[in-house]
């Protein structure tokens, strides 16, 4: 603690005496890539040669998140603020560290609303991939000046000059104007972070107080935090702000900067990024995209962000019901962090009470639950993750089943459609046939392919649900962890789809009840009744399990019964006996949970969707 206050206190100091840096020496960018290309790495660097940490030790300093660690990935973007001497004028380099793969790019884009400029880097041994693709395109719709680099010059496996050569031809890149560096061991960024000040242009100011929200969290001691672009104007403590959203009223309370922890300033200034404390008490009034101005001011709100739609869906149930309260105050502060995330309450007869959750794909889904247990110490149960399907009615309504549950009696609907997304994947030519081979099976359909340099990029059109549970690791792995994938929703088209329930003791599952493609149900219903009967316990009574779709059963399991209780041997003199063997059996009980007259273990429903 008193190494924190020292360190803190040194650090305020530094920056409080720069404070009144103006805004023609701001610089504020982010480093985009394709996932691993170098992005964490490359912000270590910066960080060490402005001084902002000390040298060495440093791994991916910016992925602070417990998840980020544990799986060496960036989930969230994380802001610096470095000063830095240029030709012996100091500026304030603002950089954004961005996460790299396909479900987090809402976090990209949400970041370049706060840069003028963004470092594309790119992986000398693997060239331009998927991400890389999307990034730039990304960048380029948001007007950003775009500094090409190419990365990891150290391996031996480097191959520098086709990379430029890809850059030229698909980018149009001046060769002369591609950096080439090592973030690793720091060869060429020093050369590199002396270019921004000249490369990207300083921000606008526009006069009047105005702050954009690009981020917020929930701090325990401090509550909610904002992260804002001061787009004009400065902010101190003691003054007051509107959200043009909400047309509420908040007094400042602290305004600081991250560098990257947070350092109280006294006053933010036009063109920063910094942290604001107030009197906000409700999680759900920071509406990332929100503008914040003076509440006499009629200034207009910048443009907000696009709402995102999720494409995969799950239930989130506390594994023990008790900590149903507790999930209810946790869900929302995590949500804070994550807006591409929606929620809202549902219930299920087998799980008790919980919350139907929206991602942007699968791993976004596992990250969230794994920040869940992480960050708020609960231990929760996910249902499988499925794709929202459009119910076409009779009566020409239309009806968006995201749980099978919800889904409208077969009798009044006239036919479904399925989210349907257009895949770009890339891969080493040698590679081609495999992937054919993998789209194939999967119901992708070729739409355009192109070359190069010595890689494949193939765009297939696919059913959503196809690529959600596990195209990415399957590319991965034919490939040699060389492909890539990226993909985007790209509209409904009409499917068979069926409702899949699966029955315990002729009892429906409302937990185990999913919208299928036909031609998937047979497989799947079998699939989930074997796995069922591998991990349902027997009980005193034989148990059926069946999968039925529109009441006909398509599979069937039955495990049989014990015909023992578990004091049965324990005569009735023998009391220490009992007591054990029915403390073992409480003690089991509590992983255990009741679905209708059959008890399963908690875990049940996760191991069933476990991949084979
Ligand atoms: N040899 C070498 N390895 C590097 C270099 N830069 C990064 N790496 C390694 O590449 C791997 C990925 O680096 P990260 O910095 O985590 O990549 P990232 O782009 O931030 O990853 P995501 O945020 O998950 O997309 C790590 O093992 C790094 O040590 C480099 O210049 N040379």
């Amino acid at each position: 603690m008193l190494k924190y206050i020292f360190k803190n206190s040194i650090t305020s100091f530094h920056l409080l005496s720069k404070y009144q840096i103006s805004i023609d020496k701001i610089r504020n960018f982010c480093i985009i890539a394709h996932i691993d290309h170098g992005k964490s790495t490359l912000a270590d660097r910066f960080l060490e040669i402005t001084g902002t940490i000390s040298k060495g030790k440093h791994e991916q300093y910016l992925d602070k998140l417990e998840v980020e660690k544990e799986r060496g990935i960036t989930v969230k973007a994380q802001s610096a603020a470095m000063f830095y001497t240029v030709n012996g004028i100091e500026y304030l380099y603002n950089l954004i560290d961005t996460p790299g793969h396909v479900d987090f790019t809402y976090e990209v884009s949400r970041s370049m609303r706060a840069c003028e400029g963004a470092i594309l880097l790119i992986d000398a041994t693997q060239g331009i991939q998927a991400q890389t693709l999307s990034n730039y395109i990304l960048a380029k719709k948001q007007n950003l000046k775009i500094i090409p680099v190419i990365n990891k010059i150290d391996m031996t496996s480097a191959n520098t000059d086709s990379v430029i050569q890809q850059l030229v031809e698909k980018f149009d890149m001046n060769p002369n104007e591609i950096f080439k560096v090592s973030a690793k061991k720091g060869t060429g960024v020093t050369d590199l972070l002396n270019n921004i000040v000249t490369l990207i242009p300083p921000p606008q100011d526009h006069k009047e107080l105005k702050c954009f929200l690009i981020d917020s969290w929930y701090a325990r001691d401090k509550g909610v935090v904002l992260l804002i672009l001061m787009k004009g104007g400065y902010l101190k403590k003691g003054d007051q702000i509107l959200s043009c959203a909400f047309k509420k009223k908040y007094d400042i309370f602290e305004v600081g900067i991250q560098s990257p922890e947070n350092v109280p300033q006294e006053k933010l200034e036009p063109g920063q990024v910094g942290y604001v404390i107030t009197n906000m008490k409700a999680s759900n009034e920071a509406r990332i995209g929100d503008t914040f101005r003076h509440p006499l001011s009629k200034t207009l709100p910048e443009a907000g962000f696009e709402q995102v739609k999720p494409l995969v869906y799950c239930g989130i149930y506390p594994e023990d019901p008790d900590d149903y309260a507790e999930l209810n105050k946790s869900i929302f502060k995590l949500a804070l962090t994550d807006p591409a995330v929606i929620i809202q309450k549902e219930s299920s007869a087998a799980l008790g009470n919980g919350y139907r959750c929206g991602f942007l794909g699968v791993l976004h889904m596992d990250v969230f639950r794994e920040r869940l247990e992480n960050e708020y110490n609960l231990s929760v149960l996910l249902t499988s993750p499925s794709v929202p399907y459009k119910a076409i009615l009779r009566n020409g309504k239309e009806v968006m089943v995201e749980n099978a549950i919800m889904a409208p009696d077969a009798a009044i609907i006239k036919h479904y459609e399925q989210p349907m997304a257009i895949a770009t994947i890339m891969c080493p030519e040698e590679y081609s046939a495999t992937i054919f081979q993998l789209c194939d099976a999967r119901n992708g359909r070729l739409v355009d392919q192109e070359k190069y340099d010595k890689q494949d990029r193939f765009i297939f059109k696919f059913p959503l649900n196809e690529i959600i549970q596990d195209l990415f690791d399957k590319i991965k792995s034919a490939t040699k962890g060389y492909g890539s994938l990226e993909y985007e929703f790209c509209g409904f088209e009409k499917a068979n789809i069926v409702k899949l329930v699966i029955h315990l003791m002729e009892d429906p599952v409302d937990a185990l009840s999913f919208m299928v493609p036909e031609e998937r149900a047979h497989q799947l219903g079998k699939k989930i009744c074997q796995r069922l009967k591998e991990n349902i316990p027997q009980h005193l009574f034989v148990v059926s399990i069946q999968a039925k779709v529109g009441g006909k059963v398509i599979a069937a399991e039955k495990i049989g019964s014990t015909g023992k209780n578990v004091t049965a041997k324990c005569y009735g003199g023998d009391y220490t006996r009992k007591k054990k063997l029915l403390d073992r059996q409480k003690e089991g009980k509590k992983r255990m949970r009741e679905v209708g007259r059959v008890t399963v273990r908690k875990d049940t429903f996760i191991s069933v969707f476990k991949d084979d």
